[in-house]
C-alpha cells in the first residue's frame, strides 16, 4: 500500500498506477468511487477547469466546475446504474449511449461560465471489477467548441447558399423564388417602357395519379424529362421556372401570346408524344395543359398571372392536353 501525499488517502499500487496513468493523459478526466467521491482528477482537468486535484479528490464536488448548484454528473448517474430515463432527465435531448462501450454515455452541452463560454462533450463509463460489479466511474471531457463553431459556420453558409440559390435542384430550371423577383422586375419594365411580355403557366395532367401508380421516383423522371423539353423549345431570351410541384412557368419577353403559344404548343405536342418507361418496362405518356397571356399595360403582376392561370384551368376543364390563350 502507498499513501497519496496530497490527501493522505491510502491507495494500493494499482490505484497509484492509475493515478499516474490518468495524469499522463492529455484529455481532462476524473474518476469517482461508489460513494460518489472523487478518486482521480488529472492535470488536464485542472488546466481545463482551474480546479486543483488537491481540492477535489476525496470530495463530491465534481459538479462544481460546470454547474452553479450541486447536481449529478454523468459519472454519478453511472454509479446509480444509469438508465436512459435518468440520463434523459439531466441531459434532456443532449445525450446518447456510447457506441464503443456498453453502459457508457456521452452528452454535450454549452457552459457559459467556462472561459468565455465553451461546448463540452462528456463521456462517462463504469469501472467494473472482475465480477462485473460497478466499483466506480470515469468521465472525460472534450472541448468541442471549435467543432461547434465550424458546424454553425457551415450551417450558416449552407443557409445563405440556399437563399441565394436560384435553381430548382431536380429540374435545374429556375425556382419559384427566383420567378417572383424576375417576374416583378419584368412587369415593371413593361410598365415603364411599354415592352411586350407573355407568360405561360403549364401543369402536367393527372400527375397525382402518375405518382400514385408508378411511384415518386418515376414522377421525378417525368418532371426532369418535361423540363428538358421546355429547355429545348424556348429562345435564349425566354426564361423557364419550376413554379410548384408539377407546375411550370415560362416568361416570353417581346412577344404576344399568339407567338408564345406556338412554342408552347410544340412543348405540349412533344410532351404528349414522349414515352416515359417505368421500371417494369411499361410505356407511359403524360400530357400537359397550358395557359398563355400577354401583359396588359398597368394591369399589374397579380392580374397578369391570374389570367394565365385561369387560361390554364380552362385548358384542364376543356379536357386537358391543350393550350388556351387568355382573352
Ligand atoms: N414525383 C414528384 N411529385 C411531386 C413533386 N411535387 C409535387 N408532386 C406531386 O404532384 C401531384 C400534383 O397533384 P394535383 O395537384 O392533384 O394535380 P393532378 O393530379 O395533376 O391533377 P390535374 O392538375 O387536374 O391534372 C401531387 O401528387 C404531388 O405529390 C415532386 O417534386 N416530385
Amino acid at each position: 500500500m502507498s499513501t497519496h501525499p496530497d490527501k493522505g488517502l491510502t491507495t494500493s499500487h494499482e490505484n497509484l498506477f492509475t493515478f499516474h496513468l490518468l495524469d499522463s493523459i492529455t484529455i481532462p478526466t476524473f474518476a469517482i468511487n461508489t460513494q460518489h467521491e472523487i478518486t482521480h482528477w488529472n492535470k488536464a482537468l485542472e488546466k481545463a477547469t482551474g480546479f486543483l486535484a488537491v481540492d477535489m479528490i476525496g470530495t463530491k464536488k465534481q459538479w462544481k466546475p460546470f454547474y452553479p448548484n450541486p447536481r449529478p454528473t454523468l459519472s454519478d448517474l453511472i454509479i446509480e446504474g444509469a438508465k436512459d430515463e435518468s440520463v434523459e432527465r439531466f441531459y434532456t435531448n443532449k445525450y446518447h449511449r456510447s457506441n464503443v462501450l456498453d453502459n457508457a454515455f456521452e452528452a454535450e452541452d454549452f457552459f457559459p461560465t467556462i472561459g468565455s463560454g465553451e461546448w463540452l462533450l462528456f463521456s462517462a463509463a463504469p469501472i467494473l471489477n472482475a465480477n462485473h460489479d460497478i466499483i466506480g466511474a470515469v468521465e472525460t471531457l472534450i472541448n468541442i467548441s471549435e467543432q461547434k463553431h465550424s458546424e454553425k459556420r457551415l450551417f450558416d453558409n449552407q443557409q445563405k447558399y440556399r437563399e441565394l440559390s436560384t435553381l430548382d435542384d431536380l429540374t435545374q430550371l429556375y425556382n419559384a423564388r427566383h420567378f417572383f423577383s424576375e417576374f416583378n422586375s419584368e412587369v415593371s419594365r413593361c410598365d415603364r417602357y411599354r415592352q411586350v411580355l407573355s407568360i405561360c403557366m403549364l401543369d402536367l395532367d393527372d400527375f397525382k395519379q402518375v405518382n400514385d401508380t408508378y411511384g415518386h421516383q418515376f414522377g421525378n423522371t417525368v418532371l426532369t424529362g418535361f423540363a428538358d423539353i421546355i429547355k429545348e423549345n424556348i429562345r435564349h431570351v425566354d426564361v423557364a421556372f419550376r413554379y410548384g410541384g408539377e407546375e411550370f412557368v415560362i416568361l416570353f419577353p417581346f412577344v404576344i401570346s399568339n407567338k408564345a403559344a406556338i412554342a408552347v404548343k410544340k412543348i405540349r405536342a412533344q410532351q404528349a408524344q414522349k414515352n416515359f418507361v417505368t421500371d417494369e418496362g411499361k410505356t407511359v405518356n403524360i400530357t400537359v395543359s397550358a395557359g398563355v397571356a400577354t401583359y396588359l399595360t398597368k394591369e399589374g403582376a397579380n392580374s397578369f398571372i391570374k389570367r394565365a392561370d385561369k387560361a390554364m384551368y380552362q385548358a384542364k376543364e376543356n379536357g386537358k392536353n391543350q393550350v388556351v390563350i387568355a382573352k
